[in-house]
C-alpha cells in the first residue's frame, strides 16, 4: 500500500536520512520508534505525501508520490487517516464539526449517522458540541482519531497518538487502532512508549521499527 524504496529525506541541505525500505502491506501493524528528532514525523508525512522524499521512491498504493498531481494526492489522502501529534482541531468548530471536516472539505455530505457512531465509538458523543479547547488531553486524542477515520481510510498513520495521556487512556486508544487493524486496516504509529508496544504485541502480530542515527532497523525480540 505504502512502500519506500531507498528513500531519503532533508530538510535544505540537512539529511534526516537516507536509503530507508519500508513496505507498509495491507492489514499490517507497524510501530515506529526512535529518539527524538531522529524524523519519525517526516518519514509519516513521506508516507501521506505531506512531503516528497529527496532520493529514492516513494509508492502509494503503487503509484510514484513524485507523479503525483494535486488532485491525485487529494484522492489518495481520502484512503489515508492521519492522526497528528498535535491534534490539528479548528478550534472555532465543535467536536463533531471538527470530526466531520475531512468529508465537507471533500464536499461530501457528512451522514449524521457517521459522526453519531464515531462520537460513540471513542466514547465521546456527550463531547460533541463542546469546542477542542475544552476537551482534556485523552479525548482530543480520542476525536483526532475519530477524524482520521471517518473517511473510512485502509491505512491509519498516527504520530504519538497516546502523547500526553495516561496509561489507562494509551490502552483505550490502542484498542481501537487494533480494532481497526482487526477491521483489516493498515495501522502505523510512531511513539517512544514501549509499554505501549508491548502491550499491542501481546494482543496482535506487530512490527516494531527503529529510526535511529539516519536509518530504519527492525527492532529486537526484546521490546
Ligand atoms: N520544517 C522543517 N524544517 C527544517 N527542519 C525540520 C523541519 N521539520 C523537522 N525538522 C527537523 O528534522 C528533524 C526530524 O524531525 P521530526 O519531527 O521528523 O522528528 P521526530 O522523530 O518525529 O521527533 P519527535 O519524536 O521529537 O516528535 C529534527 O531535527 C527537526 O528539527
Amino acid at each position: 500500500m505504502i512502500e519506500l524504496d531507498n528513500a531519503g529525506y532533508s530538510y535544505g541541505g540537512a539529511e534526516i536520512f537516507s536509503a530507508l525500505d519500508l513496505s507498509l502491506a495491507p492489514g499490517s501493524f507497524h510501530f515506529l520508534t526512535g529518539p527524538s528528532g531522529a524524523g519519525k514525523t517526516t518519514l509519516l508525512k513521506l508516507c501521506y505525501g505531506e512531503l516528497i522524499a529527496t532520493g529514492g521512491q516513494v509508492r502509494l498504493f503503487g503509484q510514484d508520490a513524485r507523479a503525483l498531481g494535486r488532485d491525485q494526492v487529494a484522492q489518495m489522502r481520502r484512503r489515508i487517516g492521519v492522526v497528528h501529534q498535535d491534534c490539528q482541531f479548528l478550534d472555532h468548530l465543535s467536536v463533531a464539526e471538527n470530526i466531520a471536516l475531512p468529508l465537507t472539505v471533500s464536499n461530501r455530505a457528512a451522514h449524521p449517522n457517521d459522526v453519531t457512531d464515531l462520537l460513540g465509538w471513542v466514547g465521546l458523543t456527550r463531547q460533541a458540541n463542546q469546542r477542542p479547547p475544552e476537551l482534556s488531553g485523552g479525548e482530543r486524542q480520542r476525536a483526532a482519531l475519530a477524524r482520521a477515520v471517518i473517511m473510512s481510510p485502509d491505512v491509519i498513520l498516527a504520530d504519538e497518538p497516546t502523547g500526553n495521556v495516561d496509561w489507562e487512556m494509551s490502552q483505550r486508544l490502542l484498542s481501537l487502532l487494533v480494532e481497526l487493524n482487526k477491521m483489516g486496516k493498515t495501522v502505523l504509529i510512531a511513539t517512544h512508549d514501549l509499554s505501549l508496544i508491548r502491550t499491542a504485541k501481546s494482543q496482535i502480530s506487530a512490527r516494531v521499527l527503529r529510526l535511529k542515527d539516519r536509518k530504519l532497523q527492525l527492532a529486537g525480540a526484546d521490546l
